[in-house]
């Protein structure tokens, strides 16, 4: 069954990506034919070169079958060269399709799944999984299905010389083929727990280089080594006993090879001195029997390498065969100009029995600006993400523009939303690509216009080389604040039609201060907001608040309305929150 499954894989990978290179395996298959055809003639001609020597043939006979050997010789390089070159080309173009696949599908896959993934052992299956197919795809064509034709030529030509010594021959090639497959079936679960190993280790050192600022301040590097040193641990455990594995695989073949090369030797010296056999056809099966060892030899060492590819295979298909859990709609139109928001009675929770929002309802006129406050856990953040769809309600309703987000395409829906997160994500690129995210449409006059609304034309002036300035990864060199309105830039330049800001806590100094405000004032302009502020003067820019309570809703209504009711919840936390509004 389990074999089954992996030939199934095979077959659907190397459909799905050798297919489209047809021509290029048209020729591989022409030049293995060569190749095959050369080593099969080789101690053929050989063989008739040892008998016509010895029973004192023609000269000019035994000099063309020199000069043929000698030609036979460098024809075979030849053809080993174009045969790597066709090989690895085909392998490569495959692997990269493959690469290009899972990336696009990775990118497809909702928040849930990158919650539960980490970034590092994503990277290990992109990666590491994927480099192992690379061999497997290259590998498969040339050494196992070249080497299998190879076997049946040379155990043609053993029955061509007699059909004794070719039965012979053939039921030790089936026999050592079983004996290693056998092996490999129960070696498979050893690579897959060494992979699975592997991505563990990448994935905790991916978090920890991410978090790298917060593990040094709160000194908790020598958990990190620890942890590294287990995982390490546990690493070389699942490789050692992978490995074993191999080298059983290794041993295997030996063993069973002495035993064939002597079989051969006793039934070729049996026939020779019956008088069935020439000495030059001794000679013919003790070459074909030493040029079987090298075809098996080397499908056992793919499949040693198989056992990987299967390991890798069954997770790259597992991988590509998650479906998101937030589907995309059947593309209803979300009305144009700024767009109204609805939540009806919407719950959610991240997992199935723990609800972060509960019963929400909340409506937004279009063009309005709407304020969460709350306490920290409350499910303000929860309740944008719901917006953007990285998750759908468990019960309830969203609606932009009057339209279920669950109709809407979720590349059209994410066009109209701006967002801007407490942490701004930089990429190590230049500041034009970090303000258009790679877009070269967008002219450079658009981004300075947009930055000079924002009053950032006097930063832009004192960059070293402009627009094409890099930026450090992670924003590195710039203040929060500076994220922030270059965030709101890249919003700006989208131009959305309903702004989503979750505001930083962090506090910020006057002038930075300012610049954010004025970057907020312009991004909230004719279009609907929604801020989680946590700051009065932030709050300060919303027509309706909305207070958030252990994922319900406390409170909503106008916000002059609610700071003039002293009974209010928003006006008991204005008292009591002369700066900060997160209590
Ligand atoms: N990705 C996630 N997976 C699981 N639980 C989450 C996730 N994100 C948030 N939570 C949980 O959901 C609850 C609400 O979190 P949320 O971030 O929405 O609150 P918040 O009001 O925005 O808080 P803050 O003001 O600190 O940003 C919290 O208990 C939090 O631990």
């Amino acid at each position: 069954m389990r074999s089954f499954q992996s030939l199934n894989r095979y077959r659907r990978l190397l459909t799905r990506y050798l297919r489209p290179q047809w021509p290029w395996m048209m020729l591989l298959a022409v030049i293995l034919c060569g190749t095959i055809s050369v080593q099969v003639a080789t101690p053929l001609v050989a063989s008739h070169f040892i008998d016509q020597a010895t029973s004192g043939g023609d000269l000019n006979n035994l000099i063309v079958l020199a000069l043929l050997t000698m030609g036979l010789a460098l024809a075979g390089q030849g053809l080993a060269v174009a045969e790597t070159y066709v090989a690895e080309n085909v392998s490569w173009t495959a692997t990269n399709a493959l690469r290009a696949d899972l990336i696009e599908h990775l990118l497809r896959l909702d928040a849930t799944f990158h919650t539960a993934h980490t970034p590092g052992e994503l990277i290990e299956r992109v990666d590491g999984d994927v480099a192992t197919l690379a061999r497997f795809f290259s590998r498969f064509v040339v050494y196992v299905l070249g080497n299998a034709a190879l076997l049946v030529g040379i155990l043609g030509l053993l029955y061509h010389v007699d059909w004794r010594v070719g039965l012979g021959m053939s039921a030790f090639v089936v026999l050592a083929l079983v004996a290693m497959l056998r092996i490999r079936a129960v070696a498979t679960p050893s690579w897959t727990a060494e992979r699975q190993a592997s991505a563990d280790f990448y994935g905790f050192l991916g978090e920890y280089l991410a978090g790298l600022q917060d593990i040094r301040s709160s000194g908790a590097g020598a958990f990190v080594l620890r942890r590294c040193a287990e995982l390490m641990r546990s690493w070389l455990a699942m490789t050692r006993k992978a490995q074993m594995w191999g080298y059983s695989l290794g041993a295997t073949s030996l063993g069973l090879f002495a035993f064939g090369t002597a079989a051969a030797f006793a039934l070729s010296a049996m026939l020779f001195r019956s008088g069935t056999l020439t000495i030059g056809m001794v000679y013919l099966i003790f070459q074909c029997t030493e040029m079987l060892r090298q075809p098996t030899e080397q499908i056992r060492n793919e499949v040693q390498d198989l056992q990987q590819a299967d390991a890798s295979m069954a997770r790259v298909e597992a991988l590509l065969s998650t479906v998101p859990r937030v589907v995309a709609g059947t593309g209803a139109a979300l009305p144009p100009g700024p767009l109204a928001v609805e939540m009806d009675d919407v719950s959610f929770g991240y997992a199935e029995d723990a609800l972060v929002l509960r019963d929400v309802s909340v409506s937004l006129a279009p063009g309005r600006v709407l304020g969460v406050v709350g306490h920290t856990g409350s499910g303000k953040t929860t309740l944008t993400r719901l917006l953007l769809r990285f998750y759908d309600p468990s019960a309830g309703v969203v609606r932009l523009g009057g339209v279920d987000l669950r109709e809407v395409h979720l590349a059209a829906l994410r066009a109209r939303i701006g967002l801007v997160t407490q942490e701004v994500h930089l990429f190590h690129a230049s500041v034009r690509d970090n303000l258009t995210i790679f877009d070269d449409n967008v002219p450079d006059e658009q981004i300075s216009a947009v930055l000079d609304t924002l009053g950032l034309t006097s930063w832009l002036r004192e960059l070293p080389a402009g627009l094409d300035t890099q930026l450090l990864s992670g924003g590195a060199g710039l203040s929060d604040g500076q994220a922030q309105v270059l965030a709101c830039a890249r919003i700006l330049l989208r131009d959305p039609d309903l702004v989503i800001l979750d505001e930083a806590s962090s506090r910020l100094d006057p002038a930075t201060d300012r610049l954010v405000h004025t970057a907020l004032g312009r991004l909230l302009e004719g279009r609907t907001g929604i801020i989680i502020a946590h700051r009065l003067d932030t709050i300060a820019y919303a027509d309706d608040i909305l207070v958030l309570e252990d994922g319900q809703v406390r409170e909503h209504g106008p916000r002059l309305a609610l700071a003039a009711d002293p009974t209010s919840r928003f006006a008991g936390l204005l008292r009591i929150a002369t700066e900060e509004v997160t209590i």
